[in-house]
């Protein structure tokens, strides 16, 4: 049964509908669960919340992240080793989320899911208030189950195209996407990069002349000048995960590492006005 909050609590897409009305860019942090521990997950969440993002993407700590690069592999690593379980993170998030002003959108790999059953895993995660889930390993082929029960469960299932995706594929990857598109800025793994490939205003024109659907754009993301540019290209949403992990999990206490993501969010999103 799905509960009070995440029945009334507002979606990906209509977020982003919302912020475009406002001729606004969303502004999307990824912090991976568990890293230092739980509680600063659940505290994490709240400053990110009120320090301006507009969805939080919440990663699953997965042992084998293929396409996570030093940054996000070492806080799953350390995150996994502290004991950090899926229960675990679902009941963190059921206390967290009526407080959060903004959507949350899952992240996970597709192991994890399948283990636990998609159906199950989509009903649990709806229940703890959960309104989107991006999974990055699954190919388009396969998603078709994973679809299924993500409407069936009113969970908004993002998927992602990469700058090698071929265009007809690519084309039906932005149908299939709800919520929005994720379009992943350069080939490799993720983490923080010089600059952005001037590649992307490109990619961004293709995507957008296949679809109305709201567009954002994550992999190397790390300064207020990359924020700036992408936006300028025509992006709907800026996705940054690296910076912000690496923040909280140089930190020498979790106070100082909350305080610095207070920071560099609202740094961030002020380059977004
Ligand atoms: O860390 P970066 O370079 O800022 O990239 C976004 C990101 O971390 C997040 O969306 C993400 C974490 N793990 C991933 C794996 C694949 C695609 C995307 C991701």
């Amino acid at each position: 049964m799905a509960s009070l909050t995440a029945s009334s609590a507002v979606g990906l897409s209509e977020t982003f509908s919302k912020l475009k009305e406002q001729g606004k860019v969303a502004f999307i942090p990824y912090i991976t669960a568990g890293d230092p521990d739980l509680s600063t997950t659940a505290e994490a969440l709240k400053v990110l919340s009120t320090s301006g993002s507009d969805i939080i993407e919440l990663g699953v700590p997965y042992s084998d992240p293929l396409a996570d690069g030093p940054v996000i592999q070492a806080a799953a690593t350390r995150s996994l080793a502290r004991g950090t379980n899926f229960s675990a993170i679902i009941s963190m998030l059921k206390e967290v989320i009526p407080e959060l002003s903004c959507p949350i959108a899952l992240f996970s790999y597709y192991n994890p899911i399948l283990k636990r059953g998609i159906g199950n895993f989509m009903l649990t995660i709806k229940d703890a208030g959960v309104q989107g889930l991006v999974v990055p390993d699954v190919p388009l082929e396969e998603t078709e189950i994973l679809r299924k029960e993500a409407v069936k469960h009113n969970i908004e299932l993002v998927l992602l195209t990469t700058p090698t995706t071929p265009r007809d594929r690519m084309k039906a990857i932005v149908e299939a996407s709800e919520g929005f598109v994720y379009l992943v800025s350069s080939v490799g793994v993720t983490g923080a990069r010089a600059s952005v490939s001037n590649k992307v205003q490109t990619l961004l024109e293709e995507i957008k002349e296949v679809t109305e659907k709201p567009v954002a754009v994550g992999f190397g993301i790390s300064k207020p000048e990359h924020v700036k540019q992408v936006s300028s290209w025509g992006a709907d949403g800026i996705i940054v995960g690296s910076a912000m992990v690496k923040l909280l999990g140089e930190a020498q206490s979790p106070e100082e590492g909350l305080k610095a993501l207070e920071n560099f969010t609202k740094s961030l999103k002020s380059a977004l006005s």
